[in-house]
């Protein structure tokens, strides 16, 4: 469903993404994680159209991004980290507006849409966005974006800003999801989200993929079966340097 063959992106010298390779199949939730700066949403744009590679070929849904990028994003759904809404518009309209630019059944999604607003306490549809908080967006961006049942999702931090409540939802929702064959990539820092709701991890780190596969290959890769993610994740992203910080905290 996600096939991503050598992704590499460079920002002038800077290789942002260096030939990353990803196949995720329907059903799946990736969890993409990696330190600050090391490429996780520079990924994400590239598989959703957002921001054309340097090198390398993306297929979603079994089709070329270099030739239907348009209709790769009609089917797609994508919650960005900072999602970009019309700050004119009140939150209704913008579900509308929505609906009528994905041109998807209107009864139905409307009807899906109330649904997943009760689920997240989405009772603001009658605010203008522009006075929302950065959580109030980011649930409104995923009601509008679930409510359309793409078969493959993209969402960068979803759980950033979210109350402990929405967070549990949107785990439950995404794990719904999945287990009606859609595919969910997701980044975040929250190692506990990764543990607890992805099948399969990815580690990036310097723009390179430095290990992939499940929790348990995870822990077979360091050889030490017990490790938490976050002592895999420390290990191999840390590196000797903040080893010795640590022991320097007396940790
Ligand atoms: N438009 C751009 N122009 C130049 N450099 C960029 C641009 N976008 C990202 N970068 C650089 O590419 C690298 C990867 O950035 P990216 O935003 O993908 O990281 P990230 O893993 O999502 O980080 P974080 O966890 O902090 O959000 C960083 O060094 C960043 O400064």
């Amino acid at each position: 469903m996600i096939h991503a063959k050598d992704l590499t992106k460079r920002f002038g010298d800077l290789v942002a993404v260096d030939h990353v390779s990803l196949d995720i199949p329907a059903g799946q939730i990736y969890g993409f994680l990696g330190p600050n700066g090391a490429g996780k949403t520079t990924t994400i744009k590239m598989l959703t159209g957002i921001l054309r590679p340097t090198e390398g070929k993306i297929r979603i849904l079994g089709m070329d991004m270099d030739k239907d990028e348009l209709e790769i994003k009609r089917q797609i759904g994508v919650v960005p980290d900072e999602p970009k809404m019309y700050d004119n518009l009140k939150g209704f309209e913008f579900a509308r507006f929505i609906m009528e630019i994905y041109r998807v059944p209107k009864e139905e999604t409307e009807r899906r849409f109330y649904e997943i607003c009760k689920a997240f306490s989405i009772d603001y549809l009658d605010k203008f966005i522009s006075d929302y908080s950065h959580g109030m967006k980011q649930k409104l961006m995923m009601a509008v974006t679930l409510m359309r049942q793409p078969r493959v999702i993209f969402l960068d931090e979803p759980t950033v800003g979210l109350d402990a409540r929405s967070a549990k939802i949107l785990k439950l929702w995404l794990k719904k999801m999945a287990q009606t064959g859609a595919t969910i990539f997701l980044t975040t820092h929250v190692l506990e989200v990764a543990e607890k709701m992805c099948d399969r991890i990815g580690i990036i780190d310097k723009g390179r993929l430095i290990a992939q596969g499940t929790l348990e290959e995870l822990r077979e890769l360091s050889g030490d079966k017990k490790s938490s993610l976050e002592d895999l994740f420390l290990e191999l992203t840390g590196g000797n340097e903040f080893k010795d910080i640590i022991d320097q905290l007396g940790e």
